[in-house]
């Protein structure tokens, strides 16, 4: 599947924005279709147009938000006279009516990404009403080379998909370096606590992704009855700590992404 045709703007461009568009670069889009445009004019990759302002009599063929929800209000009536055939958003929360009403475009296709799409192995979730397969190609032909590219076909889903998967790498990381501090507190040295946490993660994480079973499967499989997996798990088990702290932790991720849709409707 190749890239799609035409320009491509990025109105915003920081952490999540810039490590997609790092991406695309590296699996072969023309640096020359895209532009850039920031307050500052920096941070944009070489080869890319980077600008402060709007370019005058130009329009995008796909217009892709990169900005804050906060600022989608502020932003959207100095874009509102593009109509680019796509406008792409990453910005949580905030609906595809809110984006329509607010940026006329072609169609509306909402993009929740997450960090580790910089490396191709990320989640990027896709939702769009529109039912033209030009569309959907085109947005999957950008979701694709950034890892799993899932549809989703309920928006009110799409605050969970991004409490889980936009969120979750920060969630992870934490855990990751919950291991570690662990770790050290068993009087193991800082540097070795970390290399085993991430190591461990990773490879668990890996192994999970193309094993034969389920993870709940595979951490009993760690856990030889009467060793110390069993009475680590037990203390994650114990009134279902580990899960009712998980479903805590996205139920106010999710909730802040349904705020941040409220006041982006205004
Ligand atoms: N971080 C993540 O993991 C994820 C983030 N998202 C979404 O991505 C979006 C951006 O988040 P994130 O990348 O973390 O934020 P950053 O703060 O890293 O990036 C924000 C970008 O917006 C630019 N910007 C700010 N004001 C304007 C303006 N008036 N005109 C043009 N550009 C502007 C900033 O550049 P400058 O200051 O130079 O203008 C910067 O490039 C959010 O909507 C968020 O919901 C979605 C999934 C995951
Ligand atoms: O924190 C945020 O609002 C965004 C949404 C998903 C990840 N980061």
């Amino acid at each position: 599947m190749s890239f799609p045709a035409g320009p491509i703007w990025l109105v915003g461009c920081g952490n999540m924005a810039g490590a997609m568009l790092r991406r695309w670069l590296a699996e072969g889009l023309d640096p020359a279709q895209v532009t850039v445009i920031t307050r500052s004019g920096t941070r944009a990759p070489e080869g890319v147009r980077s600008l402060t302002a709007l370019p005058i009599d130009e329009t995008p063929a796909i217009l892709m938000l990169g900005f804050k929800p906060q600022q989608l209000n502020d932003i959207a009536p100095t874009l509102a006279h593009l109509n680019p055939a796509i406008l792409l958003s990453i910005l949580a929360g905030v609906e595809e009516q809110t984006l329509a009403a607010q940026i006329p475009a072609g169609a509306v296709v909402r993009l929740m990404p997450n960090l580790p799409v910089a490396i191709g192995q990320g989640v990027t979730a896709l939702y769009t009403r529109s039912p033209d397969s030009a569309v959907r190609d085109a947005a999957e032909a950008l979701a694709r080379p950034l890892g799993l590219a899932p549809w989703v076909d309920d928006e009110a889903r799409f605050d969970a998909v991004t409490a889980l998967a936009g969120c979750g790498p920060a969630f992870v990381f934490r855990f990751i370096d919950a291991m570690a501090q662990a770790g050290i507190g068993l009087g193991l040295a800082p540097e070795l606590a970390q290399q085993l946490a991430l190591a461990t993660v990773d490879g668990a994480g890996a192994m999970a992704i193309t094993a034969d079973a389920a993870p709940s499967v595979l951490a009993d499989r760690v856990a030889s009855p009467g060793g110390s997996t069993r009475e680590g798990l037990n203390v994650l088990d114990m009134n279902d700590a580990l899960k009712r702290l998980m479903a805590d932790t996205l139920k106010a991720s999710e909730r802040r992404n349904r705020e941040m849709a409220q006041a982006a409707r205004g």
